[in-house]
């Protein structure tokens, strides 16, 4: 589903490019007549024909972000890899830690990037420059983790500091680490970072694209987790709980803790488990941040922020549990009990019962029973609190039953039958904007949701949605959620995406014509501009930026995380370069299609826009405006997404035909 993992874009800026839709014929001959693509006959051109990674040194530390290395390490080192075939969500996830700067789009890359040399100093590929360096806490200094990428850092750093330090903590952490957790615990074993893989997030790529390498965590499932000890969260009282953590500047910005041993940095993670640590774990108790659960003693995941059983959401855990020093001076549960080390914390219990054992090197007895009780009272949380636990195991939808309310608690903000002339609701800006570059005129000072029926008449949405329904036709993801994207001609196919101007060349004529593409350029045009007049912004200064897509909804199972589309999610987080998000309703809700509702997710209760052809939906793309879209039940649910930016250089232009 992610429009971002487009086949096969051109390279160069969509700005500068001087034809926006690629046809390459030659190495692709177009079929005749035009006939819907098919597995057998379509000649895909994905770059994420993924090569396999090149094996590059180590990144150091000193030359990279740590958060960038973070997303690249998690790649094993194989930066030119990483960046050039970047799954989508990676490439958001770059974005985020590098908080802008970082391109778009991996066609932009040169495409055969440098390795990175044994031991010289690496020569890392463009994007890396551009992130600017964001200090993080030394280990030594801070006692709490800050988040997953913090502790990557310190894996990072394992074999340097164990030399230097020989039994240092770091190298304590990671052995330990490694011991329980990775199943990798054969002695003189090579040190290996653990995999983060990017959460689904609403537009994730298929887990499938990101090969796990060598044995992983074995995962158990998230109903052994028990409710979460109560969290020291970094939030003022009566605060919203998108409001953000009050913590250190810095990368730890957003930092909350879960626990007093395990903080998540919303801003640094990846994929969906960002929008997890996205505010969402760290709501002590209100909104989503109730179905919390925690793994271990320091270690909180989100089950309504994905599958539970994502082993990313779990990974991130794992990595967030470091020990806090020993001795007189260490620090305390209020309990007066002092923090466990990393090796009796019961986090890598969890983790890995069975590769626990494996690696096992023998333990003082206290650490057995430390264990022992805390099994035994995991046991006791099963059964006491098993009802507590289970009305918050997700639905099917991967939404705790009882966080979110399905129906009757929620408030109708547009309703299917309405014919709403404007509607608007100013809320408070996120934090969102101040961590990118501002572009006065355009970025939100004033924030907030809208919905109109009175720019698109139903007359036009229903020519829109013929448009979308031929080029979807010619193609269709497995699952139940296809995408076409005028822009970028990617087309949903199977599994995968496909280019639709490459395969069709100029045959693609025969599918559009150019008033249906004025028709499209027109109906952005108008909706951009109320939307500037709305927030009081100027028009010209807004930019179309990708993605900007069609989406066909309907009730069949999702076959990959491109058809989840049905997760919570801050755009600006998911996309990066949003700033202003419009969805264009073509069908309507409970004739053409049963679900389907458009989510706000506020703190005190959901609001719902019910999806009507010709209706316009808008927002600022910050966390002020979480939102999910409700799984479709029946029938068939189209839209447009059309998204953007107030940075001219995420700007993208409109599709022509010839
Ligand atoms: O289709 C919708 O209603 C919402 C889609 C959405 O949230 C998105 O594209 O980011
Ligand atoms: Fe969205």
């Amino acid at each position: 589903h992610p429009p971002q993992s487009h086949p096969s874009p051109a390279p160069g800026s969509a700005l500068t490019r001087p034809r926006l839709i690629p046809h390459p014929p030659q190495s692709h001959p177009s079929p005749a007549p035009v006939t819907p693509l098919t597995r057998s006959s379509h000649t895909p051109h994905p770059p994420q024909a993924h090569p396999s990674p090149t094996p590059g040194s180590p990144l150091t530390r000193r030359r990279f972000a740590p958060h960038l290395l973070q997303v690249l390490r998690a790649r094993r080192g194989a930066l030119q890899v990483q960046v050039h075939q970047a799954p989508p969500h990676a490439l958001a996830s770059i974005a985020l830690a590098c908080r802008r700067g970082v391109p778009a789009h991996p066609a932009r890359l040169p495409l055969s990037l440098p390795r990175c040399p044994g031991t010289a100093r690496p020569r890392p590929a463009v994007p890396v420059f551009r992130c600017p360096r964001v200090p993080v806490p030394s280990l030594r200094r801070s006692r709490l983790c800050a988040g997953s990428s913090h502790s990557l850092s310190v894996a990072e750093r394992v074999p340097q500091a164990g030399r230097r330090a020989g039994q240092g903590e770091a190298r304590r952490a990671h052995r330990s680490r490694r011991r329980r957790c990775d199943g990798s615990a054969a002695a003189g074993a090579a040190p290996r970072p653990r995999q983060r893989r990017a959460g689904p997030g609403p537009r994730g790529p298929p887990a499938q694209q990101v090969p796990a390498r060598g044995p992983g965590p074995h995962l158990l499932p998230l109903s052994r987790g028990r409710p979460c000890p109560g969290p020291v969260a970094l939030r003022l009282p009566g605060e919203p709980w998108w409001g953000g953590g009050r913590a250190a500047p810095g990368p730890g910005e957003n930092r909350v803790c879960l626990s007093r041993v395990c903080c998540v940095c919303p801003d640094q993670g990846a994929g969906g488990t960002r929008v997890c640590l996205y505010r969402v774990c760290c709501a002590p108790n209100q909104g989503p941040g109730g179905t919390r659960v925690c793994l271990s003693r320091g270690c909180c995941v989100c089950p309504d922020q994905g599958s539970g059983r994502d082993p990313r959401v779990f990974v991130l855990c794992v990595l967030c549990s470091k020990p806090g020093p020993r001795g007189p001076g260490a620090p305390r549960y209020r309990s007066g009990r002092a923090f466990p080390a990393l090796t009796s914390l019961t986090g890598p219990v969890l983790c890995s019962l069975r590769s626990a054992r494996k690696g096992r090197v023998p333990q003082d007895p206290r650490g057995r029973w430390l264990k022992a009780a805390i099994l035994l009272l995991l046991l006791f949380a099963a059964a006491g609190g098993g009802f507590v636990i289970w009305s918050r195991l997700p639905t099917q939808d991967g939404i705790p039953e009882g966080a979110i309310p399905e129906d009757g608690v929620t408030e109708v903000l547009a309703h299917h039958n309405d014919n709403l002339r404007d509607k608007f609701v100013e809320i408070p800006c996120s934090e969102d904007y101040d961590s990118h570059k501002r572009f006065a005129g355009c970025t939100p000072r004033k924030c907030g949701r809208g919905v109109t029926d009175a720019v698109i008449t139903r007359e036009e949405a229903e020519r829109i949605r013929r448009i979308a329904e031929r080029g979807l036709s010619l193609g269709g993801s497995d699952g139940g959620a296809s995408i076409l994207d005028l822009h970028s001609g990617a087309l949903s196919l199977g599994k995968h995406f496909v280019n639709l101007y490459r395969y069709f060349g100029d045959k693609i004529q025969d599918i559009f014509t150019e008033e249906d593409f004025a028709l499209y350029r027109d109906v952005r045009q108008r909706i951009q501009q109320r939307i500037a007049q709305v927030f009081g912004i100027s028009s010209s200064a807004m930019y179309l930026t990708k993605p900007t897509f069609f989406s066909r909804m309907n009730s069949t199972g999702a076959k990959t995380t491109h058809d989840e589309y049905w997760h919570p999610h801050v755009d600006k987080v998911t996309y990066g370069s949003f700033d202003y998000t419009s969805l264009l309703y073509l069908s309507d809700y409970s004739k053409d299609f049963g679900g389907g509702r458009f989510v706000f997710m506020d703190a005190d209760s959901n609001k719902t826009v019910e999806p009507r052809a010709g209706r316009v939906a808008f927002f600022t793309s910050g966390s002020e405006n979480l939102h999910r879209v409700e799984k479709v039940q029946w029938g068939t649910r189209f839209a447009v997404t059309i998204s953007f930016s107030c940075d001219p250089e995420h700007g993208i232009r409109d599709p022509f035909l010839g």
